[in-house]
C-alpha cells in the first residue's frame, strides 16, 4: 500500500520520513494555507531523496501554466489537484505533462458527490479522497464516513485522506481498502512540523496489518 505524508515544510525531515517507510511525501503549494513551501524549499526538501520515493505538489485552482512551472522548476513527480479542477482541467495538464503523475483530490461531501468521482476516471492516475470542510481546502484533520466508503470500488487506485492518526488508521484500514492512504495533520506538532515520533507509531501500527 502506498503511504503519502503531506504537508512537508523542513528539508531535514523529508528523507527521515521516506526513512521510515514513506512512499510519496507532499508539499503543498496552496499559498493561503500554513504549510505552503517555495519552489526553493521543495527542491530542498526533493533533492536527498531517492528516485523510488513520489514527491507530490498539492495544488488547488491553479492554473495549468503555473502548475507546471512549479512542477518543472522542483523535479515533481505527481500532481494532488484538491481544488475544484474539472475532468477537461485534467485532460488538459495532462497534454502539457504527459509523464507527471495526476492526483484529483475530491473533498466529499455526500454519496452523490462520492458518485462524481466516476468521471475523473480516463484523464487521472489516481483518486483522493479527503472529507468537506466548509472553510478550509485540505489539511483539517476531519474524518470522512467511513462507512460510505466500504462499497467505493473505482477502476483507478485511490488514496484515503482526511483526519487519519496513528490511533485511527488501523480501525479505517479494517473498514476499507484503498491503495494509499495520505496523512498530514495527524502526523504533525504544528501546521508544517511533523513529529517523527508519530509517523514511526504509523509505520508500527501498518505492520501489523
Ligand atoms: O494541508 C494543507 O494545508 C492543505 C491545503 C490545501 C489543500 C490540501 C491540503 N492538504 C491535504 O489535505 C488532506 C488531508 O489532510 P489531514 O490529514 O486531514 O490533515 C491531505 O491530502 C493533504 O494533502
Amino acid at each position: 500500500m502506498r503511504v503519502k505524508i503531506c504537508g512537508i515544510t523542513q528539508p531535514q525531515q523529508s528523507l527521515a520520513i521516506a526513512n521510515l517507510g514513506a512512499t510519496a511525501l507532499g508539499f503543498i503549494c496552496v499559498q493561503t494555507s500554513p504549510r505552503y513551501v517555495t519552489i526553493e524549499q521543495i527542491r530542498a526538501a526533493v533533492s536527498p531523496l531517492p528516485d523510488n520515493i513520489d514527491k507530490i505538489g498539492v495544488f488547488a485552482n491553479s492554473s495549468i501554466l503555473q502548475i507546471s512551472e512549479v512542477v518543472q522548476a522542483s523535479n515533481l513527480t505527481g500532481v494532488q489537484l484538491h481544488g475544484d479542477e474539472t475532468p477537461e482541467f485534467c485532460y488538459q495538464l495532462r497534454q502539457i505533462l504527459p509523464n507527471i503523475e495526476i492526483i484529483k483530490a475530491l473533498r466529499v461531501r455526500n454519496l452523490q458527490q462520492l458518485e462524481t468521482t466516476a468521471n475523473y476516471i480516463d484523464y487521472v492516475d489516481s483518486l483522493l479522497l479527503d472529507a468537506y470542510h466548509p472553510q478550509q481546502l485540505g489539511g483539517t484533520g476531519k474524518t470522512l464516513d467511513w462507512e460510505m466508503l466500504q462499497a467505493y470500488k473505482p477502476s483507478r487506485p485511490w488514496f484515503l485522506a482526511g483526519g487519519l492518526t496513528p490511533d485511527n488508521i488501523l480501525t479505517a484500514l479494517n473498514q476499507i481498502h484503498p491503495n494509499g492512504i495520505d496523512l498530514s495533520s495527524g502526523v504533525e506538532r504544528s501546521p508544517g512540523d511533523k513529529d517523527l515520533d508519530k509517523v514511526a507509531l504509523l509505520f508500527a501500527k501498518l505492520k501489523s496489518l
